[in-house]
Formats: C-alpha cells, structure tokens, sequence
C-alpha cells in the first residue's frame, strides 16, 4: 500500500509545528511518522511534537529543501523499509524552505510509487499583512506550493484584517482551500486522503532555483538555569533583530522542569514543558536572524548575563 505523504509548510513561527501536534492528537489511530526539520543545529520541534504513533525523526542543522535533500530522502525510504511501515508520513519543513523544491524531489520516481505526496498545507500567520504576502518571494512561493491554506492566529487579528488576508491570497493562489486554523485546528478530512485507493496525480513543478541564503541560525546552550527577569531584559534587546527564536530550558525560579519559549512576529511567549531530560543542556534556544545582523558574540554576550550567578 502506498504511504500517503503530506507536507507542511510555512514561514518561520506560522504554526506549523502547532498544526502537526494537531493533527498527530486526532490520528485516530494512524501509525503516522513525522519528520521535522529544523534549520538550526538544535531540533527544539522534535521535542515539541507529541505523539507521533510513529516516531518523530529530526533533520536539523540545514534545511530540506536544499542542503538536507539527500538526507530527506534517506530517512523516507528508511521509514519504508520499517516493518510495519507508517501508514502516513507528515513532514514539518522548515520555516526558510522553498516547498517548490522539496516537491520535486518527492517526485523521485521511487519514492513517488511507494510514498506519493498527498497535500500540501501552508500554514499563514493570520497576522501577515496582504503587503507582506505579496512582497516576499519566499512566503510567495509556500502558498503556492499549498493545496491547504491553514491560517493560524486568528485570534490575534480582526474580522477585517482576516479578510484582507484571504482576498491576498486568493489572488496569488486561487486554486488552493483556505480555512481558519486556531491552534492547530485543521480539520483531518482536508489533510488525510478520504479514498486510500485515489493516486495522487504528480504536481508540475518548476525550474529549480539557486539557494539563497537569506537567514542564519545561531545556537546558544548553557549548564545553568536562566532567570526569568533577566531574560525578558535579553529578549528586548535582542527582540528587534530577530526573525523567530525558541528554545528549552530550566529558570531559576522553576528549577527541574522545562519552560518552553517561542518569540515569532515580535510575540515572547512562555509556556511549561516537560521534564528537563539527561545528558542534553539545560537551556538550549535558536535564534533566526537575517544574514549578518547578528553575531555569536552579541547573542552569548547577553544570554550569558541571563544565568549569572548574583
Ligand atoms: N495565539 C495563537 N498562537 C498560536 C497559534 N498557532 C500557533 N501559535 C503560537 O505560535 C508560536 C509558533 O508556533 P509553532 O507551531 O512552533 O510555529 P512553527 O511554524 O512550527 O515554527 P518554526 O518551526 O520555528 O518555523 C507558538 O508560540 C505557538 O503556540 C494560534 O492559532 N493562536
């Protein structure tokens, strides 16, 4: 039986790792394997996905629309070769990946027979600006890769803004199904093949394009816990050069349990995790800036003060 693929994309923050979990919570008993690409060296997503009957397998440190290809590729026919196999397969891309080139190469006629690619969902933060949309050759190209456009955060924009929203993407991309998607909610019958006996028909796919390196990524760990003040003073000096940041760790205040931090589209937000686990540091966060904006130096220099000992 053929293993349908279904791809999610997005830009840096969307909420694609919040539709995965999402989905992966109503699986109603799919053996579902998720593989999750993060473009720094530290995969902070494959913590944050829950419940993958299946397995989460993390490629981070690069991106699997360029440099991690191959690598993609391997762990698919690896995830085909298990006995038994998956019965879907959800890849997380990263939040910089152009999906126009992630699709060719799922094309490979090997893979295609054996794990074709069902749908492809973009996940839009619904507080993008119609301007924004269209300006941006990278958000350009997610939507248009997209048969599912799950707009995530509607419930931090207005009816009006909403609105704006979709008539944007309507114009880029008629074709695809556009639904609101508040934390994750994107209904499964969109995303899982109602008729398992349906090939998918393969998808034109265009030119390959030359890779450009627009974001850098830069990882910062430490053996000590962060203190919360300290932190919030970090993150607003940092906050204005960064594109997305996340990260885990232990605070002073709550030793020996894991706080989650996300900051996307300028929004810090801290949420309780799991227990911290063993042999990894005790806070690791990535930071995603644009291309020379900022150094490893900067972000050591003020994370460090985070855990400094009074
Ligand atoms: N208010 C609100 N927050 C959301 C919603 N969906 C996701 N988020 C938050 O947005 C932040 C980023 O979500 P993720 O799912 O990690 O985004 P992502 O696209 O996987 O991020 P990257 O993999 O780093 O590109 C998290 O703090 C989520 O809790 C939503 O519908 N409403």
């Amino acid at each position: 039986m053929p293993v349908p693929i279904l791809l999610v994309t997005g830009f840096l923050g969307a909420g694609k790792t919040t539709v995965v979990n999402h989905l992966l919570a109503h699986a109603q008993g799919r053996r579902i394997a998720a593989v999750v690409n993060d473009f720094g060296a530290i995969n902070i997503d494959a913590e944050l996905i829950a419940g993958a009957s299946d397995g989460v397998v993390s490629l981070s440190n690069g991106c699997i629309c360029c440099s991690l290809e191959g690598d993609l590729l391997r762990t698919l026919a690896g995830l085909l070769r298990r006995d038994p196999p998956p019965e879907f397969i959800v890849i997380e891309t990263s939040g910089i990946a152009d999906p126009a080139d992630i699709v060719r190469n799922l094309m490979d006629p090997m893979i295609w027979r054996e794990a074709p690619l069902e749908t492809v969902v973009c996940v839009v933060d619904a507080t993008t600006t119609a301007t924004t949309l269209k300006d941006d050759a990278l958000l350009r190209s997610q939507l248009r890769a997209a048969d599912v456009v799950a707009l995530s955060k509607v419930d931090l924009v207005d009816g009006a803004g909403r609105a704006q929203l979709r008539e944007a993407i309507r114009a880029l991309h008629s074709v695809a199904v556009v639904v609101d998607a508040l934390h994750g909610e994107v209904p499964a019958a969109l995303l899982f093949p109602v008729d398992v006996d349906r090939v998918p028909t393969p998808r034109e796919v265009g030119a390959r394009r030359p890779a450009v390196d627009r974001f850098e990524t830069l990882s910062w760990t430490s053996e000590r816990p962060v203190s919360l003040p300290r932190l919030q003073q970090a993150i607003g000096r940092l906050a204005p050069k960064l594109a997305r940041a996340k990260g885990l760790f232990e605070t002073v205040e709550q030793p020996g349990r894991l706080m989650v931090f996300q900051l996307t589209g300028g929004r810090a937000t801290l949420a309780p995790g799991g227990a911290p686990a063993a042999g990894v540091p005790r806070a690791r966060i990535v930071f995603i800036a644009e291309l020379g904006v900022l150094s490893k130096a900067e972000i050591d220099g003020v994370m460090e003060a985070c855990t400094a000992v009074e």
